[in-house]
């Protein structure tokens, strides 16, 4: 692998260990910041992120949205800033781990003989923050100029659901005066030799449903029972689980994201072995297709607690509302990227982009990561070295394709 551009040292800020290319040195420094949930160091991916903006001599601008919560975007002026502008997004925040169950420590960014990189976000989505910045990094090194505006993006919290990160800050007067008219956001691995592109993705909704009974003593046949309406809640919800784990097995052209997924996340009730409880809880994370009638689905979550019992009721942790017509606005926009064998693809989980897609901005999930198995999440997260620095190369490609499309008819 050649080096970059820029020469060696460039983009570490330290010294790179011997031979690595330095992209790569600071993917792995960022990788080890620990900005995990339920802690996430952010002042520490704030300092990286404002040393970066320095070497690349881009203004960056802080806005606050909430306590201890900060969005920080670079921004490299277009030649003609009266376009609409083009977002580059990524998150800094990332999921906690079970360390027990990872062969090396999930923050060293330890780099195995095949050139594997295993740590915690290192696919989801520390990639594609450093392949964003380096590729502008070559680019403005190469002498070329954006004619819209580029803005990188980078914002706290979505792993815990955005609230306080960028569900707030689309609504804020500094999101709307960066004038963007499309949007990249994170995308998914791809075991194969294409890469997944996601042109919308399913609605999360979180759900506890509150199961009241008649308490009593343990040792009797006490009527109407929180746990015999826990039950059929239970079996509701995980009977519709079955199906539609059937319809995607069953189906040649379903992918994880053209059916709903039910999970049983969490239970909570009781006080003791002898004491029927007089409340049990159950949650559930649903992940619902946008071509699926939401009214109507929620219709069937009412019928199956009112069919459970007396008395008992949902409340939303999290209600996710796209329909497929919000999301197919970007096919006025699309990816311009030679040589590369694209699937299309509903996101089967949730990003950031739901935010972005609510407020009329198209938006793409992409990851550039092929021939990887999809690890976000899990134990030994990984992404290897090659694939990570293809990736900047796709980004040199996809930026100046998407700063370079000429204005719209309704534009400036
Ligand atoms: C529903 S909030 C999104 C958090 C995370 N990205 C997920 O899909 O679980
Ligand atoms: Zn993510
Ligand atoms: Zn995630």
């Amino acid at each position: 692998m050649l080096p970059d551009k820029d020469g060696p040292g460039v983009g570490g800020g330290q010294s790179s260990p011997e031979g690595e290319d330095p992209s790569v040195s600071l993917f792995r420094d960022y990788l080890r910041l620990k900005t995990v949930h339920p802690e996430p160091d952010y002042d520490a991916a704030l300092r990286f992120l404002d040393r970066i903006a320095e070497e690349l001599q881009l203004p960056m601008k802080k806005i606050e949205v909430c306590p201890g919560r900060v969005v920080s975007i670079m921004t490299w002026e277009g030649t003609n800033p009266s376009l609409k502008s083009i977002l580059l997004n990524s998150h800094t925040d990332v999921v906690p781990v079970f360390q027990e169950h990872w062969k090396y420590d999930a923050f060293s960014a330890f780099k195995d003989a095949e050139g594997n990189i295993y740590a915690r976000g290192s696919q989801d989505m520390k990639c594609v923050t450093i392949q964003y910045i380096q590729a502008v990094r070559r680019l403005k090194a190469e002498g070329w100029k954006p004619m819209r505006t580029v803005h990188l993006m980078f914002v706290p919290d979505e792993e815990v659901g955005g609230h306080k990160g960028m569900e707030t800050f689309v609504k804020h007067p500094e999101f709307q005066k960066l004038n963007i008219g499309f949007a990249l956001d994170e995308g998914l691995a791809n075991p194969g030799e294409p890469f997944t592109v996601f042109y919308g993705e399913r609605n999360p909704w979180w759900i506890t449903v509150h199961c009241p009974g008649s308490p009593g003593h343990g040792s009797r046949f006490v009527e109407n029972t929180a746990a015999e309406k826990l039950r059929q809640v239970i079996n509701s919800f995980l009977d519709f689980r079955e199906k539609e784990k059937h319809r995607l097995n069953t189906s040649e052209c379903f992918t994880l994201g053209d059916v709903t997924t039910v999970n049983m996340t969490m239970v909570k009730g009781g006080v003791a072995y002898n004491v029927i409880p007089a409340e049990m809880d159950v949650s559930f994370d649903l992940r619902i297709p946008p071509t699926v009638n939401l009214q109507e689905f929620e219709r069937q979550i009412k019928q199956w607690c009112k069919e459970a019992g007396e008395d008992v009721t949902y409340e939303f942790a999290q209600v996710g509302t796209l329909s497929l017509q919000c999301v197919s606005s970007v096919s006025c926009w699309y990816l311009r990227c030679r040589n590369m064998t694209l699937e299309k693809e509903i996101f089967p989980a949730a990003t950031d982009s739901r935010f972005i897609r609510a407020v009329g901005i198209p938006a793409i999930g992409f990851s550039p990561m092929n021939r990887t198995p999809i690890l976000l999440h899990d134990h030994n997260e990984y992404l290897n070295e090659q694939v990570f620095l293809k990736g900047i190369s796709v980004y040199e490609r996809l930026i100046p394709a998407l700063a370079s499309v000429p204005a719209f008819p309704d534009e400036a």
